[in-house]
């Protein structure tokens, strides 16, 4: 087999609402409603005796050491539980904004897993695959196969494919790397800590526009807050994005600081992503479609 290559797409959380705080490990758990962006990075496999990686592209740098990236850590983690796994050279273009909420790192990882688990003749849903995603990271499983799911517990329970319309969108990174622990603990949840009325809206299959909007306005991004406290440059993206004709709804996605709005059409998206541009040049401004 020659070369393998698949986009590692932008993760959206539309919805994240914690439940609490598992007694055990910590975690929080939770129940998020997450698409997928047109915006990717891309990743290659060529097939060969030795497990390397290259990255490169705008956000290569601050991706960090090539030995902690997290495809390589999930091609260990695979490695791990197949004997014998075929891998070889990755190449990564890395274009989007890292610690932004938007689990860059861990589509990467998850495509990794795709390019691996295609290379030897193994389903997304075998046991190894899903394990060494888990292993990865808490976004990695829902990043495997990326379309628009219910995500629970923390990451690890993925519900059936939603089958979305697509909703022309626009990202905004203001470009403040967020760290998601800090913003975890900035909740101020005890371990075993259970909340109240945080149950998630259930969320039908072939939702049009407006019913996606139906059920994700009146929901919630519960890191939102804490993630004001840590970047409160999140609420001027908000704000920005607020005030743009056609906006339909505005939230942060995962632990920020990247915000995403919902558009009435793409030419709207468009225009927004034009006028945010021309006031905060210096931001990460995209629009495009989540599905
Ligand atoms: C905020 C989200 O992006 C929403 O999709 C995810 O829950 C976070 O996913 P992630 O970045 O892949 O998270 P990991 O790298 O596994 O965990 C980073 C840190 O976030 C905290 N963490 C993460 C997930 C979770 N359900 N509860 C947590 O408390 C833990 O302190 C953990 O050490
Ligand atoms: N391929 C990668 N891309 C981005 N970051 C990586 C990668 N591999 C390792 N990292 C490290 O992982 C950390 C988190 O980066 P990432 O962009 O995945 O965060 P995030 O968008 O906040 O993720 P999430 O939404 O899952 O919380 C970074 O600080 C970076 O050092």
């Amino acid at each position: 087999m020659s070369r393998l290559t698949t986009r590692a797409p932008a993760k959206i959380n539309l919805t994240l609402h914690v439940l609490g705080r598992r007694p055990g490990d910590g975690y929080h758990a939770l129940e998020s409603l997450v698409a997928f962006a047109g915006v990717a990075d891309t990743l290659e496999l060529v097939p060969g005796p030795d497990l390397t990686l290259d990255v490169s592209g705008p956000t290569a740098g601050p991706a960090g050491p090539l030995d902690d990236n997290l495809v390589l850590r999930a091609a260990r983690h695979l490695a791990a539980g197949v004997d014998g796994l075929r891998h070889g050279a990755f190449r990564l273009y890395k274009q989007l904004p890292v610690a932004a909420g938007i689990g860059g790192g861990s589509s990467d990882a998850a495509a990794a897993l795709r390019l691996l688990a295609e290379l030897n003749g193994l389903s997304l849903d075998h046991p190894a695959v899903i394990a060494a995603a888990r292993a990865t990271g808490a976004d990695v499983p829902v990043c495997l196969d990326p379309r628009a799911r219910m995500m629970r517990g923390a990451g690890e329970e993925i519900g059936p494919i939603l089958g979305l319309a697509e909703l022309p969108s626009v990202l905004v990174n203001p470009g403040v790397p967020v760290a998601t622990a800090p913003v975890f603990k900035a909740l101020g949840l005890a371990v075993g800590q259970r909340l109240d009325g945080a149950e998630h809206p259930a969320v039908g299959g072939g939702l049009d526009m407006e019913a996606v909007l139906a059920v994700t306005g009146p929901a919630r991004n519960d890191l939102e807050a804490p993630a004001l406290t840590v970047a409160p440059v999140i609420g001027e993206a908000l704000a920005l994005l607020r005030t743009q004709a056609g906006c339909r709804l505005a939230r942060m996605s995962g632990s920020g600081a990247t915000v995403f709005a919902i558009f009435a059409d793409d030419g709207a998206a468009d225009a927004a992503a034009g006028a945010i541009r021309s006031v905060q040049p210096g931001w990460w401004v995209e629009p495009t479609r989540l599905a």
